[in-house]
């Protein structure tokens, strides 16, 4: 039966800043408020570059941008963390019903192997006369992820209490930013190569209603039936919070606004980790109406006639994100069909279930009873800092898609994405560099052409291949960009045949360090060339003994068979020597009479 449904998505973003440790001394409170401001050293010099000195390339930039020694916990308090939210709304087209979704995002841990409860301050547990204070440097990453999602970065912003009583947020409230955040109005695009619903075509935009900044929670271990078991390390991180109107319609389109978002956050080092290390979670909120029922009641920010929502928590792959929002679309399908109604409820998703499970009821509207926080004074944000950070902005995501399809490289979309996106953009560096290489080894403009596309299929693909068999992780020092530029080289200019180039490409992989003309010349690899004779010759013998096939190619044009006795004469003739292209065009010549 067709169908349309809305949906919406929230997703939020957050850095957190870990805490320090309990001191083994009692701290008095003058202590404490030492101990959680910027570590001494770092205020005194103020080092706070702008951007991620390396280009933004390692995963632990969050710290060594900000200037932090992890290595000494009692003077050192600040690490990056994010938390994205999404919203959305999702639509399967229907005579019959409408559906609405909804959803946000989020959270980045990089102290996710941290022992429980290890790194916890005074102000986390709500000790009284604990209090907090802000870290400057965490503005810098937020600021970069907020311009980068377009938003206008606002020179005022104020912190608020927003007030719940629940067990992992033991102050009752939570320090946000909820009547004047410090970044509005962005919004993100998806086009197509993103992996966005067919039916969503070419390109959706995905209006980013605020990003906020955010004080983390404690992390809840739940071992059913009832047993909760409370992490506090998160508490107080610092996380950004993004959070988007309600115009996605697909669950798939849900998805791939996540990993987009995960994308530029990770180009402007605003996170450490992704979502798969637990660097941003999703919150998805869904609801779902009837089409041809008259517009619902529920309105946000301007968007009116929406269903009644339900919020699934702390979803924390994209996969989950997908396959959450389908479920609880369906499940609220199943109740408005059966005569029910939806209840506003906050939902919880387990991995590898196709179901969503209720957490808690939200009956009505929540009263957070927002308040101004009167610990933490308001941010003013300088309009030159706003411009000094666009100006520095590293190349993001889509750029780099249209530098890569475009001249002097001239990648397939298929290609282009996995090098942008394989080990936190290490591939790319390092594809970039064998393109480098290999342009310098060539005399010819001629021979500059298709260089892009050959040196990614070595750098993806047989490369790749060998990561994959020896399950190991991505090293640029693993075959050195220099070595395989000479080794493609050497296949250019016809010096070795492509099986013996995968051969070396192998033997340079598990740690022959010798020199690639070396090599080649004590491994005895070197093309040496056959003659045409030789390849008619062996082209011959193969044309007798497969007098069947040869019929097939002459009379019934099935002149794709010849790539088989091509791959014959490779592995017939003597090993390294046996050129493909020239194999065809003899094996062409004798068989369809063609030049
Ligand atoms: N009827 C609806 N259907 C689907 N999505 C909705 C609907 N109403 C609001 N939303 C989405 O829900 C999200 C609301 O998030 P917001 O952070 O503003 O409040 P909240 O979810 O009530 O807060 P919290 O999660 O802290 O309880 C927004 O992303 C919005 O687009
Ligand atoms: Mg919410």
């Amino acid at each position: 039966m067709p169908r349309l449904w809305y949906s919406r998505y929230l997703a939020s973003a957050r850095f957190r800043c870990r805490p320090l440790s309990l001191p083994d001394q009692p701290l008095t409170r003058v202590d404490l408020l030492l101990r959680r401001t910027v570590n001494t050293a770092a205020s005194t010099h103020e080092f706070i570059p702008l951007q991620s000195e390396e280009g933004g390339k390692e995963t632990t930039r969050g710290e060594r941008w900000l200037g932090i020694d992890r290595g000494n916990r009692n003077t050192c308090a600040i690490e990056l963390g994010s938390e994205a939210i999404l919203e959305s709304v999702t639509s399967t087209h229907s005579d019959s019903h409408c559906a609405v979704l909804t959803s946000s995002i989020t959270e980045a841990r990089t102290s996710a192997i941290a022992e429980p409860n290890s790194n916890v301050a005074l102000f986390d547990l709500a000790f009284p006369g604990s209090q907090p204070k802000f870290q400057t440097a965490t503005l810098l990453p937020a600021l970069r992820a907020a311009i980068a999602l377009n938003c206008d970065v606002q020179p005022i912003s104020r912190f608020d209490r927003k007030h719940y009583f629940y067990q992992d947020q033991p102050a009752g409230y939570q320090i946000t930013q909820y009547y004047e955040p410090f970044a509005r109005n962005g919004f993100v695009e998806l086009y197509d190569y993103d992996g966005i619903a067919p039916e969503d075509g070419k390109k959706v935009r995905v209006d980013i209603k605020q990003v906020q900044l955010e004080q983390d929670t404690a992390k809840s271990h739940e071992h059913p039936p009832s047993t909760h078991f409370l992490d506090f390390n998160r508490v107080s991180h610092p996380l950004i919070e993004i959070i988007t109107m309600p115009q996605i319609h697909s669950p798939a389109t849900a998805a791939a606004c996540v990993r987009k978002i995960q994308a530029i956050l990770q180009a402007t080092s605003a996170v450490t980790t992704g979502m798969e290390l637990g660097g941003l979670r999703a919150d998805v909120n869904v609801s779902v109406k009837r089409r041809d029922a008259p517009p619902a009641a529920g309105e946000y920010h301007g968007v009116r006639g929406l269903g009644q929502r339900t919020e699934i928590k702390n979803l924390s792959s994209f996969k989950a994100v997908e396959d959450a929002i389908i479920a609880e679309r369906n499940r609220q399908i199943a109740v408005l069909e059966s005569g029910g109604i939806v209840e506003v409820e906050t939902r919880g998703w387990t991995i590898g279930s196709t179901e969503t499970r209720k957490l808690r009821s939200k009956e009505g509207e929540v009263d957070y009873r927002y308040m101004p926080d009167p610990d933490l004074s308001p941010l003013f944000i300088d309009g030159e800092l706003v411009s000094a950070l666009r100006d520095s902005l590293p190349v993001l995501p889509a750029q780099l898609l249209t530098m890569l399809v475009g001249s002097p490289y001239g990648l397939t979309l298929e290609d282009a994405k996995p090098l942008i996106e394989l080990d936190d953009g290490a591939r790319l560096e390092y594809y970039q560099d064998v393109v480098a290489l290999l342009q310098a080894l060539q005399s010819s403009e001629e021979g500059q052409k298709g260089l892009g596309r050959l040196a990614a299929n070595w750098v993806l693909h047989e490369l790749g291949a060998l990561l994959t068999k020896a399950d190991v992780a991505w090293h640029a020092d693993l075959v050195p960009a220099q070595t395989l530029a000479e080794l493609i080289d050497k296949l250019i200019h016809k010096k070795i045949t492509s099986p013996v180039a995968k051969q070396v490409l192998a033997m340079v992989f598990e740690g022959d360090q010798r020199p690639i003309q070396q090599l080649l010349e004590e491994d005895n690899l070197l093309l040496r060339p056959l003659s045409k004779d030789e390849y008619i010759m062996l082209a011959n013998s193969l044309i007798q003994e497969n007098a069947r096939m040869v019929a097939q190619i002459r009379e019934k044009k099935q002149v794709g068979k010849i790539g088989w006795f091509v791959g014959q004469m490779m592995r017939q003739g003597e090993k390294g020597r046996v050129e493909a292209q020239r194999a065809e065009e003899v094996l062409r010549e004798l068989i369809l009479g063609a030049q």
